[in-house]
């Protein structure tokens, strides 16, 4: 049988503790002074009732949580400086459908494994978890065609390929038949036997007999029991595990015992061993992210098609739905200018804005997973943009060529370069606002929803419906910092619109020709920038919103 034992010798390998750990949220205290402590070779279950607090201690472990009080190690450091030795499978599987088992382990190992790693070694090393996880038939199956049960183990796969000394799993084995459930324990007490301290939390019980401690946990976060199955059967006086839920639930809440916070904090080992993972170089990560980002957006064809699609028909919209040869009207033309160069910055910011904010939203947990082994939030974004701001300039070029052969501006082909120009300027700003949207809120259905409350503000600030120099000052303050208002004078200044608005159409509609008189170069630089203001605030939010 394969195993991966070779690799856990090549690293130093600590167990984890826990002393008092005390977790507080909306205003309640979730875990109460929890200590336990996994060493390494030693295969722990967590058990209890749903909302005894199995999930928060564990995130408290892996250090994606901050406890209120009390402290967490690995060989004696504190597990947020250490979070790379921390193998931390949550609840849930954190993969992308799109890749193939061997694709996944794959990227896991570029992004895991030492700077300067061979390609020969990560594929040897994807292959290596692969065996060890006994999915070699499965390797090259996309994770969506998976069963549950196999993209736990692959889930559990990608986190073993940077060979971390501790492993905590979040219910690996919920859902899962006897069979698969006994496997998966088999499996956990062989990743366990080689080297490495496993914790996992769980409902099932019929294997707890694999392991070497199982923790019990009350309603109300309190780690009720720690010790071997056979002492917890002792100490609930039953019969077999399952009893043990029934004479829990029949116990009055107190302080804990066994591993509880009445015991001594463990005295960090002498000569506490340093932290062993170094994260790739940021360059590194965002072409590793961008590879992998690239491939998983190729893959999802539908979504593809639809993204792409649709530019070329709301471009046909806009053409056909101008009067034919209305721009050369000597009177009506001047505001169908202005319509038209509206209508071209509504679909440009559109196509930017949909492409993106759903895009960092619906892979959270992995992104939150990867900060924590040293992923860095900036080079993730980079590789966002490097996707997306390409797409988003041939969605563009698709929305705006339809509309110049229905329309033509009549600016020349400059004037037509310049108006491509600053549409995809919009767009990639609109990009940036996607991906921000999609950094604030915490659901796709969210992003989604939130879509008007950052549209609507660039339609009607955009100076076309309601002209800038008809807004009360306020407005017109918040105007300025909208991308649809300058993407609206840089079109129409490409558009020569300050020299065709005459007085007449001004005086009927409010338009001044001032607006449309700035330098197209000017107008893309306020958009770009505006871009890179976004793109800091979705860093920003990330960094903030990952860790609690
Ligand atoms: N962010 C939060 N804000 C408020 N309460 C929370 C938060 N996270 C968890 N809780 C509460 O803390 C308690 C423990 O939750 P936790 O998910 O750790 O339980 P669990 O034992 O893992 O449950 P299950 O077995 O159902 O997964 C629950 O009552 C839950 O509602």
């Amino acid at each position: 049988m394969s195993t991966i034992t070779g690799a856990v010798q090549e690293a130093e390998v600590a167990g984890i503790s826990a002393h008092a750990v005390t977790v507080t949220a909306g205003g309640q205290t979730i875990l109460r002074e929890a200590t336990l402590e996994v060493p390494v070779g030693k295969l722990v279950a967590v058990i209890g009732a749903s909302g005894s607090g199995k999930s928060t201690l564990l995130r408290a472990l892996a250090g994606v949580l901050l406890p209120a009080g009390g402290t967490v190690h690995v060989g004696g450091v504190p597990v947020r400086q250490r979070m790379t030795d921390v193998g931390y499978v949550p609840f849930g599987t954190l993969v992308h459908p799109e890749l193939t088992v061997r694709e996944a382990l794959r990227y896991a190992a570029e992004l895991r494994l030492p700077p300067g790693t061979s390609a020969a070694d990560l594929d040897a090393r994807a292959d290596e978890v692969i065996a060890a996880l006994h999915m070699g038939e499965q390797a090259d199956v996309r994770m969506a065609s998976l069963s549950d049960g196999q993209r736990r183990r692959a889930s559990c796969g990608i986190e073993l390929v940077g060979r971390p000394s501790v492993l905590l799993l979040d219910e690996p084995a919920t859902g899962l038949d006897a069979v698969l459930e006994q496997r998966m324990m088999e499996l956990l007490r062989g990743l366990a036997d080689e080297g490495r301290g496993v914790l996992l939390s769980t409902h099932a019980t019929s294997s707890l007999g694999l392991c070497d401690v199982v923790a019990v946990m009350a309603p109300g976060g309190e780690l009720r029991f720690v010790g071997s199955p056979q002492e917890m059967l002792e100490r609930f006086g039953v019969q077999n595990f399952d009893q043990v839920y029934v004479a829990l639930a029949l116990e009055e809440p107190r302080r804990p015992e066994g591993g509880g916070a009445d015991r001594p904090a463990p005295a960090p080992p002498r000569g506490a061993r340093a932290p062993r993972g170094v994260a790739p170089p940021l360059a590194t990560q965002a072409r590793v992210l961008a590879r992998r980002y690239a491939q998983c957006t190729l893959r999802n064809r539908r979504q593809l098609t639809i993204l792409v699609g649709q530019a070329p028909v709301i471009g046909l919209a806009i053409g056909f739905a101008l009067p034919h040869d209305i721009l050369s009207d000597q009177t009506l033309g001047q505001y169908y200018g202005v319509m038209l160069c509206f209508l071209l910055l509504v679909g440009a910011i559109w196509l930017g804005i949909i492409a993106a904010c759903r895009e960092v939203v619906r892979e959270r947990a992995i992104l939150a997973r990867e900060t924590a082994i040293g992923v860095r939030v900036d080079a993730y974004l980079c590789a966002k943009c490097a996707v997306l701001l390409p797409l988003s300039a041939v969605q563009v070029v698709l929305l705006v060529v339809p509309v110049f052969v229905l329309q033509p501006p009549g600016a020349g082909v400059s004037g037509d370069v310049q108006m491509l120009a600053v549409c995809v300027a919009a767009s990639w700003a609109a990009v940036a606002m996607g991906l921000w949207l999609s950094a604030a809120v915490t659901s796709s259905d969210q992003a989604t929803s939130s879509v008007p409350l950052v549209l609507i503000p660039q339609l009607l600030l955009a100076g076309a419906i309601i002209p800038l120099a008809t807004m009360i000052a306020p407005l017109k303050l918040v105007a300025n910092l909208t991308v649809s208002r300058w993407a609206l004078t840089g079109l129409g200044s490409a558009m020569h619109l300050d020299t065709r608005l005459s007085g007449d159409i001004g005086t009927v509609t409010g338009f001044d020709p001032t607006f449309y008189s700035v330098p197209v170069p000017l107008t893309i630089g306020i958009l770009a920038g505006g871009m890179l203001i976004m793109l800091s605030a979705a860093g920003f939010r990330l960094d903030r919103g990952l860790v609690r």
